[in-house]
């Protein structure tokens, strides 16, 4: 591959002239300095990287709201480009005929307004490793000749509006992969290659099923029950929930299962992880490599002002993405809220069409195992009598006092509407005189603080810096939807309140109730993560959510729980994360990632909740790190 220089001599005129004919379609309010003038300095134009022959190798317009079009006959002669990204902008109309990039390697399209059908032309795109075209307005089905890609690793569908049915993708490369929020239908295809991803990456599709979204073909019934693996119809096995919960977190219930199945499943979860680090940490150690003497300048800590100016790198973006996308979030928030049916039986209040699988009968005749107890109340494991399982959480009535019927009635609707793949779902409620129940999904294994911290079966150990940056993004995409799209706070985030779904995808649990409860009362548990501006009598705020979260993120990276951690970080805190992680036999973790998401959590945790990084940004920042591990995969060293 040609290496990459971004200051050789002038470049070929063609290059400057096609970027010049991109510039004046996609770029309305001149945000780029490109200019006929400058051009015998086209590699130093923003954005622009050259090849050692001077050809333009890699395009790199982030965030930069270019409002126009990408129009046809443009980049797509830039024969040499190999990385191309155009990400977080707001632009418009069709993606072109893109056949001339015939060495491009990754395209990264997402966060913009494109509309109109993905061209056929990609599919001819053979080197083409990564394609992310994820939250466009894009439609039309999904090219059969995706399939052909057969170097891709990276797929992102996701937020768009394509229909049809998923194209038999097969390509043993694919690591990445994610469909969901689409409007795509019908059975997905159980090749080797989709059967490694979890219902998740197909979630909020309103008619696709089969073997891999666990939804039987051909019944055409709601979509949230027939989604949910827990509250499936007893046509259907209930026992996925508690099963999968058997082979790696046990510690709930004691269950026991050893259906092959579960542990090919697990295998395939086990290898890909290992899969993925390996390609990770290989791709690491190669920046090590080339960075090696920038490293050698850089201080150890982290300042102040570093971590700042990480917040505001992703600020530009987030803000305008902010708005654009809480927009776009809140259609389809009301296009889900719109399959959300409140159903009343008694004093149980269904949402989503569960009304057929139980009724408040079967539901208190229901064997119920105690979970624990914790500071709103107690929580059961209720299995019913036509095998759903279910999670009950009994409020404490002592500490509802002073919330009525009416308001409890009220918060609980709008919080019964929240549907998001990194939030367990509320179900259903109960509400008589002396008795409020929540009726949630059972989540099968276990929660984060089990996972981190050991439980009765499992030992504790800091994860592999792989799981935490996913557990992270999970916890970090479910917080944020509840700020951005319902203007709610979570209120009570901590380990024991993040559950690992069938997939070991993060969900938060026990979201938005502290306005029930007064004066929650402190369990030398929940403090740690309280951020010191919260009193006992304030209500938590978006910002004192971030605080917890980057206490959180602390306890992923350390393996030291809240309680563990000290009030005030050392001076050097990757020194001291690295060695709490050693000294809980964690082992040794690349040194950049454990840099990079430190500087996270150092972000999150700083006591001014106004410096603090809004949850958006921090996903942007916690994306930032995996893709640079996979853009240098591409060949390409980020700066
Ligand atoms: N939906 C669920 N599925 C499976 N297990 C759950 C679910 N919700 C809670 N649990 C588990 O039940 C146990 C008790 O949870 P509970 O929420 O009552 O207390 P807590 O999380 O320890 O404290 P707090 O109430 O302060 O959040 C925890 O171990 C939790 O992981």
């Amino acid at each position: 591959m040609a290496a990459l220089n971004s200051n050789p001599s002038s470049p070929p005129q063609d290059d400057g002239v096609s970027l010049l004919a991109f510039k004046s379609e996609a770029d309305p309010s001149n945000k780029l300095g490109y200019s006929v003038d400058k051009s015998s300095a086209v590699c130093k134009w923003q954005g622009v990287q050259c090849q050692i022959d001077g050809k333009v190798g890699r395009l790199v317009l982030e965030n930069l709201n270019l409002a126009g079009v990408f129009a046809a006959n443009t980049l797509s002669r830039l024969d040499q480009l190999r990385v191309l990204s155009l990400r977080n902008n707001s632009l418009t109309g069709p993606i072109p005929d893109l056949a001339g990039l015939v060495n491009l390697k990754a395209l990264f399209l997402d966060h913009n307004y494109f509309s109109g059908g993905i061209p056929s032309s990609i599919s001819t795109l053979h080197r083409l490793r990564t394609l992310d075209l994820s939250y466009n307005k894009l439609s039309g089905v999904i090219p059969v000749e995706l399939s052909d890609l057969d170097r891709l690793n990276y797929l992102r569908l996701d937020s768009n509006r394509f229909s049809g049915s998923i194209p038999p993708l097969n390509q043993s490369s694919l690591q990445i992969f994610n469909v969901s929020i689409n409007f795509l239908t019908g059975p997905v295809p159980v090749t080797p290659t989709l059967s490694r991803f979890g219902p998740a990456l197909f979630s909020i599709n309103p008619r696709l099923c089969g073997k891999i979204v666990r939804t039987e073909c051909g019944s055409g019934g709601p979509f949230f029950g027939k989604n949910s693996t827990t509250n499936q119809p007893s046509s259907s096995p209930p026992v996925v929930a508690s099963g999968q919960s058997a082979q790696v977190q046990p510690e709930i219930g004691g269950f026991t299962n050893s259906n092959s199945t579960k542990q090919k499943r697990l295998g395939l979860i086990v290898g890909f992880s290992a899969g993925l680090f390996l390609l990770v940490t290989s791709v690491l150690c190669i920046i090590m490599l080339i960075k090696t003497s920038e490293k050698k300048k850089r201080k150890s800590t982290v300042t102040k002002r570093e971590m700042m100016e990480m917040a505001e790198a992703a600020d530009a973006a987030a803000e305008v993405m902010r708005m654009e996308d809480a927009n776009e979030l809140e259609k389809k928030v009301r296009k889900l809220h719109q399959g959300i049916a409140l159903k009343k039986s008694g004093n149980l209040v269904f949402y989503t069409g569960e009304s057929q699988l139980y009724t408040v009968e079967q539901l208190m005749r229901a064997s119920a195992e105690l979970l624990g107890s914790g500071s709103v109340g107690t929580t059961y494991k209720a299995l019913l009598d036509n095998g759903v399982i279910l999670c009950v959480k009994r409020l404490d009535a002592s500490r509802l006092a002073g919330t009525t019927n009416e308001a409890f009635q009220r918060h609980m609707e709008v919080v019964g509407t929240l549907r998001h793949p990194n939030v367990v779902a509320l179900r259903a409620y109960f509400q008589a005189k002396e008795e409020k129940l929540l009726v949630y999904d059972y989540q099968p294994n276990g929660s984060l603080f089990s996972l981190v911290h050991g439980s009765k079966s499992t030992m504790a150990k800091p994860l592999h810096w792989t799981s935490c940056l996913k557990i992270a993004e999970d916890v970090a995409q479910g917080v944020s939807y509840l700020h951005q799209a319902c203007s709610l706070v979570h209120g009570n985030l901590k380990s024991s309140n993040v559950l690992l779904g069938s997939d070991f995808e993060a969900c938060l649990s026990d979201y938005c109730l502290s306005s029930l409860f007064h004066h929650l009362p402190d369990d030398g548990d929940g403090d740690p993560y309280k951020a010191p501006e919260t009193g006992t009598d304030d209500e938590p705020t978006t910002k004192s959510d971030v605080y917890s979260f980057g206490v959180l993120l602390f306890e992923l990276l350390t393996g030291k729980s809240a309680s563990e951690q000290p009030d005030l970080l050392p001076d050097d805190v990757v020194k001291w994360v690295r060695s709490s992680r050693d000294s809980n036999g964690g082992g040794g973790m690349a040194e950049k990632p454990l840099e990079m998401i430190t500087e996270v959590a150092i972000a999150c945790t700083v006591r001014s909740p106004e410096l603090r990084p809004t949850m958006w940004q921090v996903i942007k920042m916690l994306q930032e790190i995996k893709e640079a591990a996979i853009m240098e995969d591409c060949g390409i060293v980020t700066s």
